[in-house]
């Protein structure tokens, strides 16, 4: 949006906020008065609707009882929830369930992935992913005697090429938590399939920020947290997705009782259930799990595509505002200035990155450091507003 290469003012940012569809959403959060709140990316705000919902749920749990599981829908809300998250990744009913962290269920799902293309050998894992995912490829490998070799994204297709019909999967993340860069999940999902592997994504620092069209790409595969964009809260469960054309040979090593066919029949072996149920485990945290079914509301009114706009908007606005106050000062842009290639974040490098942070939240600016130098930003179109990315920026030039 903000194009021009002059100096943004404030009275711009007040100018970007007057014309912004989504002004009215921030109501909706209960952000603290003084505090501008760059950090949705780690851990979303609470949503107004969430006290009230998880209030509902103990009174459910204090006077329901046992018949909760029932009567309140507690049972069927992995699969409520996974399908209303499910309509933020372009994918219909029925292929995303909620429960766990995203590390279980990247273990889960990348077993899952291997298991699907027996006899191929290799994992190919994103370099620059965060730690958690790498750790439970590398494990994942152990476990099954696969070879996982962590490759830069830059260098991904060509790695996928070379490994050819001994690929069994491929493993990224759709935005880097550091850099912010956003990658070509087409792309990749297409040269995977050509190779004859299955891809799984990691959307944590992509579901509810921008639209994804996971059943238009033939993804396989995606895992996601809860807590970032979608402002579940700390703890939040995350979300898995199993394309609807592998639930038939889909075996997952973790076979608890809530995935089975019969749950309560206390059968002698393992009976998957259909469907995505089948990638239930075990009793799922539903004081969490309801927390994050009230903070979706707000997506019921909100287009996902507008979300994307404004957070480009923002973003554009941070750092047209950075090249014009910060670059004498030391810091370097890091995520990419294309839009296509932009998560809804903005990372800045500079070497005394953790001072500054620090300095930072002394005057009510949170976000937060990446070892070593890395300042990370997150922009949630839904609470942030282009003054705070102007005032932001005018913060971190007086701290610097
Ligand atoms: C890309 C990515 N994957 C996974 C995780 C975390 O996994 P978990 O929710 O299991 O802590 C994070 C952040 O915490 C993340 O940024
Ligand atoms: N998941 C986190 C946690 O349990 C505590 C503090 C921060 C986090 C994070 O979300 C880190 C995050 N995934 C990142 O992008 O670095």
């Amino acid at each position: 949006m903000t194009e021009s290469r002059s100096r943004p003012t404030r009275a711009d940012a007040v100018r970007l906020d007057q014309s912004d569809p989504l002004a009215g959403e921030r109501k909706h959060f209960a952000l603290p008065s003084g505090v501008i709140y760059l950090d949705g990316n780690s851990l979303g705000a609470l949503p107004r609707s969430v006290p009230d919902a998880v209030g509902e749920t103990l009174r459910q749990w204090g006077e329901d009882l046992i018949s909760g599981w029932w009567d309140d829908g507690w049972w069927a809300a992995p699969e409520r929830v996974g399908d209303r998250i499910g309509g933020l990744l372009g994918a219909a009913p029925g292929q995303t369930v909620v429960g766990d962290s995203t590390s279980v269920q990247l273990f889960n799902a990348l077993t899952a992935a291997a298991r699907l293309r027996d006899g191929r050998r290799t994992v190919l894992v994103d370099r620059e992913g965060f730690p958690t995912d790498r750790y439970l490829a590398a494990s994942v490998g152990r476990l099954l005697g696969l070879t996982v070799r962590e490759v830069p994204m830059a260098g991904l297709a060509e790695e996928i090429r070379a490994t050819g019909d001994d690929l069994a999967v491929v493993a990224a993340s759709a935005v880097d938590y550091r850099s912010g860069e956003l990658h070509d999940l087409a792309a990749f999902t297409e040269a995977a399939h050509d190779a004859g592997a299955v891809v799984l994504w990691d959307v944590c620092h992509a579901a509810g920020a921008l639209p994804l069209a996971f059943d238009a790409l033939g993804v396989d595969f995606a895992v996601g947290c809860g807590y970032k964009f979608l402002s579940g809260g700390p703890g939040a469960p995350a979300f898995l997705y199993v394309n609807a054309r592998h639930h038939e040979r889909f075996d997952q090593p973790l076979t608890g009782w809530h995935g089975h066919a019969e749950p309560f029949a206390a059968t002698a072996g393992y009976r998957p259930a259909a469907g995505i149920a089948q990638a239930r485990i075990g009793t799922p945290p539903i004081l969490s799990l309801l927390a994050l079914e009230a903070a979706l509301d707000v997506f019921d009114h909100v287009d996902l595509a507008a979300v994307r706009a404004k957070s480009l908007s923002l973003t554009d606005f941070f750092i047209a505002c950075a090249d014009a106050r910060l670059s004498g000062l030391g810091f370097e842009v890091v995520t990419p200035r294309e839009h296509r290639r932009r998560g809804s974040q903005v990372t800045l490098r500079h070497p005394d990155a953790e001072a500054i942070m620090t300095a930072l939240a002394g005057r009510g600016v949170l976000g937060d450091v990446r070892p070593p130098n890395l300042l990370r930003f997150g922009f949630n179109g839904l609470y942030v507003s282009h003054v705070d990315a102007f005032d932001a920026v005018a913060a971190i030039e007086e701290v610097s």
